[in-house]
């Protein structure tokens, strides 16, 4: 064959037996590629497919071998295959491709265009009990039941990450790919994960767990923003105020019967509120002022009735607060006032724990938390027969008691501003100056109403206040502030110079908006006598206010 012939062949044959050249066509019959060929193969061993510098550039060979005679079929390296690439740059590229055909925790499948198995890696092989090469040739349902090879081929579409059913409930990840030529699909080729089953359900219960935990916290943060909201409404700094919220957190989280008892007006709901924040997050707060319902009503509230259990009720039933509040806190609000029979039903339900809708006879369990309050002074009641005593022990499991304003005076700041302060966000205005002595002058008022009663003239004065400022002046409309003593009157008065002291310790304190520490520093005394003095003005109100 001519050179330029033999270089521009595509093709090349050599034979070779025990080593010698018996027949070389092609490509092949160039010297310099026979030396190339003799290197190539002498470094393949019994590998079948390698590479090799041929004259005009890489080459790739094939070799059968069997008895001493050798069959090499070689062509040039096609640079735009990838195969071919890599056969040529990677001098260990067989080892690579023979690990990937041969590693343990992945089975190949090979499908030609017609849906022909064409191969089987080994691994796979063992995995579904062939004998080597006993897949090939054969229509790939035949090899795997539900292979979709075929349908890969017929779509040209990857299916990756699939899960896939070998029977005996072994399910394997699979990834299936389409394989091209010109544009054409020629085949597919499938990837049998062994390993990432177990690494994908792994991951995926530790998804689960870890979305658990997510739900867990979720609903912590949630509680503890409710919470800390509901405490952070019981304004007040005075010692009274922070054992009832230290005496709030320790009761909120545990399942006891709570009893809010104070003066009207003094925050026993928001007591109820916080509690219930605390202690059941996220759960329904049902309410019930047993004041403010009809006796003959109260039973039917609270235990919600069947469908059609009266005249005019509800056709589909109506649910009591008893199921309302099931898994959250139920509040009966002035309980003092709960009617005789319906005291005796409730006890029923607080031991029972279970409770029927007026009219029907299924028992449902209940699990609210109880709280209730009460203004009135439930020893006198129970003595004067109004009130059953097991049924107050059932419903006091604790008892917290709200102080009244008088005892809290030095809160009068603190309140005040809380109080300008929700007034103004309700009301779109600005936040005024406090003038100094109004807080000093509220300290010195008495508050039969307490929280309420003092929340009530702070909006009327404000009402008529200029939005900028809020200035004692604006106090003036009603009986209380010609009722206070005036200033000049209390300096003039030797026996009160102890009142002058507390009113200038409740003004500078006023100033210092409730910070004590501060106060003391700017009236030049100690800590412990500012609260002396605080302490006296409250005690003295008392005192008064005994007479
Ligand atoms: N510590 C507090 N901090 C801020 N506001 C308070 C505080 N205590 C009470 N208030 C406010 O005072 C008003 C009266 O409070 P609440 O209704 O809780 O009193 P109560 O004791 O339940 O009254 P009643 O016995 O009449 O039902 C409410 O507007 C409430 O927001």
């Amino acid at each position: 064959m001519p050179e330029e012939q033999i270089s521009a062949a595509s093709l090349g044959v050599l034979v070779r037996r025990q080593g010698a050249v018996v027949a070389a066509l092609g490509l092949a019959a160039v010297p310099a590629t026979q030396q190339a060929l003799a290197v190539a193969l002498a470094a393949a061993g019994d590998r079948t497919l390698f590479a090799l510098p041929l004259p005009l550039g890489p080459g790739i060979a094939t070799a059968l071998r069997a008895d001493g005679l050798e069959v090499v079929l070689l062509r040039p390296a096609d640079s735009g295959a990838t195969l071919l690439d890599f056969v040529a740059a990677v001098p260990f590229a067989f080892d690579i491709l023979e690990q990937i055909l041969s590693d343990p925790y992945q089975g190949i499948t090979v499908a030609d265009h017609t849906g022909t198995m064409r191969y089987v890696s080994p691994v796979h092989e063992k995995f579904l009990g062939l004998p080597p090469g006993g897949g090939a040739g054969k229509p790939v349902e035949q090899v795997i039941r539900n292979s979709r090879l075929r349908a890969v081929v017929a779509s040209g579409k990857a299916e990756i990450g699939q899960p896939l059913e070998f029977g005996n409930a072994v399910t394997r990840v699979v990834n299936r790919r389409p394989v091209r030529r010109d544009g054409q699909v020629i085949g597919a080729v499938g990837q049998v994960m062994f390993r990432d089953t177990e690494a994908v359900a792994q991951m995926a219960a530790e998804m689960q767990q870890l979305r658990t935990q997510l739900e867990f916290y979720r609903r912590e943060l949630d509680g503890l923003r409710e919470s800390r909201g509901a405490v952070a409404e019981l304004v007040g700094d005075s010692q009274a105020m922070q054992r009832l919220r230290e005496e709030v957190a320790a009761v909120a989280r545990l399942d006891v019967p709570v009893l809010v008892q104070g003066e009207s007006g003094t925050g026993k709901e928001l007591v109820v509120r916080a509690i219930h924040a605390l202690g059941r997050p996220g759960q329904a707060l049902v309410s019930l002022n047993l004041a403010a319902v009809p006796e003959s009503l109260v039973e039917s509230e609270l235990f919600g009735h069947a469908a059609g259990a009266f005249t005019g009720s509800a056709r589909q039933g109506r649910p009591g607060k008893f199921e309302m509040a099931n898994a959250g806190t139920l509040f009966l609000d002035e309980v003092g006032d709960i009617p005789m029979d319906v005291q005796i039903k409730l006890l029923r339900v607080l031991e029972e724990r279970v409770a029927e809708r007026l009219g029907s006879h299924a028992a449902r369990p209940l699990s609210f938390r109880l709280v209730s309050a009460t203004h009135r002074d439930i020893g006198a009641l129970i003595d004067g027969g109004a009130f059953r005593h097991d049924l107050f022990y059932r419903i006091s499991g604790v008892r917290l008691q709200v102080p009244p304003l008088r005892e809290r005076l030095e809160d009068i700041p603190a309140l005040l501003a809380h109080f300008v302060l929700q007034f103004c966000q309700r009301n779109g205005r600005p936040m005024p100056c406090i003038d100094p002595d109004v807080a000093a002058w509220l300290a010195e008022q008495p508050w039969p109403g307490n929280l309420r009663q003092l929340r009530h003239r702070i909006e009327e004065a404000l009402v008529f206040s200029p939005p900028e400022r809020l200035a004692l002046a604006a106090f003036g409309r009603g009986e209380a502030l010609r009722a206070a003593p005036a200033p000049q009157q209390q300096a003039a008065a030797p026996a009160r110079l102890k009142d002058h002291e507390r009113s200038a310790a409740l003004r500078t304190l006023a100033e210092c908006g409730g910070n004590k520490k501060r106060a003391a520093e700017r009236l030049g005394i100690s800590r412990s006598y500012l609260y002396k003095l605080l302490g006296e003005s409250a005690a003295s109100r008392r005192s008064s206010q005994a007479l």
